[in-house]
């Protein structure tokens, strides 16, 4: 398993290791917002003891956030949700056959009592994000580290309109 240095808060999940290039997204994010997490491979489908030892366990071992990210029939998310109290974070993956909205009807349809998240089709570094965000709702410090992230993409989106306005010299 993938960790950082310090305790683990978010533990970001995938069904297989063909979903890494996408769930990276998330690990990259919370590790430039200097959020502790860790990162392994669990399949509802595939190893489903193992699903239930992650989820079972996720409390006791420190995590706060979960962030499931899996392909097509996509029920990691929505069983992690059924096993532990912390919120889960849902990342559809892309499908080469329906282009992900399997997977995001998967995740995003969930019954009521057992909630999922739900980012956007290969979200997952707005999936990182959010968890950095609710976890900063109680730690100053990833608080201000968003404060940051959002003042510097302010500031990109600024220079990119003043070239813009520029005029031809
Ligand atoms: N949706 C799930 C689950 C699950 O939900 O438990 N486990 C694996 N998968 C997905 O199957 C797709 C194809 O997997 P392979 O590339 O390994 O064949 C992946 O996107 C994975 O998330």
């Amino acid at each position: 398993m993938t960790q950082t240095p310090r305790s683990p808060q978010v533990g970001i999940i995938m069904g297989s290791d063909s979903d890494l290039p996408v769930m990276q997204q998330a690990a990259d994010i919370l590790a430039e917002l200097a959020v502790p997490y860790e990162l392994t491979i669990v399949s509802a489908h595939r190893t489903p003891k193992r699903l239930y030892d992650y989820a079972q366990t996720a409390v006791e071992r420190g995590l706060r956030i979960i962030i499931a990210g899996a392909g097509g029939a996509a029920h990691l998310p929505g069983m992690v949700a059924a096993i532990t109290p912390l919120p889960v974070i849902g990342v559809p993956v892309k499908t080469k056959a329906l282009s992900g909205l399997d997977s995001l009807l998967s995740i995003v349809q969930m019954p009521a009592g057992v909630p999922v998240a739900t980012v956007a089709i290969d979200g997952a570094k707005n999936a990182g994000l959010l968890a950095a965000q609710i976890l900063g709702s109680a730690d100053p410090q990833i608080r201000e580290a968003i404060a940051r992230y959002k003042r510097d993409l302010e500031s990109v989106v600024i220079v990119k309109a003043a070239q813009l306005e520029q005029p031809d010299p």
